[in-house]
């Protein structure tokens, strides 16, 4: 970079949660009218949403589910078990509201906003459809690099804009979700690379792969960390992907600066989380890890990050499945602390 250029990103201001006032909100949580300690992690989970919020109430009634959706060049290697199309096609039922985020999504009252950040395909002009496209999917990262270093930066920007918009325009919770096949490939090379850990733990089945599809998925992942020595968060992006994966971050650090919690799903989107977490460490504590998913390398990431997911149900789909199952316990402790008397109250007969 020369002396006079701008860097291509520049870091969002995000505030980390003031530890001072932990202690007050916990006490708070301790006094309700209940013993200390009986809701277990739903008290950890308010004692978050306070933090976020203060000097705010939490609240939970908006919530909104963002699926960015993008395509993987890496494809081409045979890294998935479904062709590139898939990811189109999930697209378009996204928007009939046919997909299992959707009918999640309706059981639990949230709103759901598809991204195309980058889907190899032009897609129709939808009204619930926001076009966000940076490039018709990555570039075949065994090959050469994903993208650029600005379509990188754009992917970010857009994401980040993206779900500033939403709580702006009042939004309470952001829960993230994907669609991208070969997704579970580029996510491996990310957590990797900014956990960092072993290559080979970071790869898992994605949407289901046999044996010899694993020896091809491992195969093409080796080769494309051969590619590149990229350690650092925009160049192991840029290198590796995803769109989507870029869309995702962006957007955890654009609820982060807004103060809002970002519901974070499976691997793929924990992959998203190291990445803006690494890009800006405060964003961590606006972060809600939903659940455990069953692909290998999600412990590794959860790991990195000191995160406990709130659920455990053996899920590997992505689309925000379990991020969304995850917004009724964010909505109760939210709630708990907000509206239950405390016990001083009950026991004064002011209730
Ligand atoms: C029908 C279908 C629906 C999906 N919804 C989410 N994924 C999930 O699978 C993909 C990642 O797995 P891989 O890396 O093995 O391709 C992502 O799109 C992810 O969201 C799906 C996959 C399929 C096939
Ligand atoms: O955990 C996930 O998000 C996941 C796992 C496998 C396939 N798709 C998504």
């Amino acid at each position: 970079m020369s002396a006079h250029s701008q860097p291509l990103w520049q870091p969002p201001a995000i505030a980390p949660v003031d530890p001072q006032i932990a202690a007050g909100i916990r006490a708070v949580i301790d006094g309700k009218a209940k013993p200390p300690g009986s809701l277990g992690r739903i008290e950890d989970l308010a004692l978050q949403l306070g933090m976020i919020r203060h000097p705010g109430e939490p609240r939970g009634d908006n919530a909104v589910l963002l699926v960015f959706a993008g395509d993987h060049g890496l494809v081409a290697e045979g890294v998935s078990q479904y062709p590139s199309a898939v990811t189109v096609a999930m697209v378009m039922t996204y928007l009939a509201g046919r997909a299992t985020a959707n009918a999640f999504a309706t059981a639990n009252d949230i709103d759901v906003r598809v991204i195309d950040i980058g889907v190899a395909a032009e897609l129709p002009v939808h009204p619930k459809l926001i076009d966000a496209k940076v490039r018709m999917g990555t570039a075949n990262a065994a090959r050469e690099p994903a993208m650029t270093a600005e379509q990188a930066a754009d992917a970010l920007s857009r994401g980040y804009r993206i779900a500033v918009g939403e709580i702006k325009a009042g939004a309470d919770i952001i829960a993230l979700g994907e669609m991208g096949i070969g997704n579970t490939a580029s996510s491996a090379l990310v957590v990797h690379r900014l956990a960092p850990a072993p290559l080979d733990d970071c790869i898992g089945v994605g949407a289901g792969q046999d044996d010899a599809g694993m020896a091809r998925k491992r195969a093409t992942i080796t080769k494309a960390a051969a590619r590149s020595d990229a350690t650092a968060p925009l160049d192991v992006l840029a290198e590796f992907g995803g769109l989507e994966i870029a869309g995702m971050a962006g957007a955890i650090l654009g609820a982060a600066s807004q103060r809002r919690p970002v519901i974070i799903d499976g691997f793929i989107s924990s992959a998203a989380a190291l990445l803006a977490i690494r890009l800006c460490p405060a964003a961590r504590d606006y972060c809600v890890f939903a659940h455990r998913s069953a692909e290998r390398g999600h412990d590794i990431v959860l790991h990195a990050l000191d995160a406990k997911p709130l659920l455990d149900l053996g899920l590997r789909l992505g689309e925000g499945t379990g991020a969304l199952l995850a917004v009724p316990l964010v909505r109760a402790a939210a709630r708990m602390l907000t509206d239950v008397a405390s016990l001083d109250d009950v026991l004064a007969g002011k209730i």
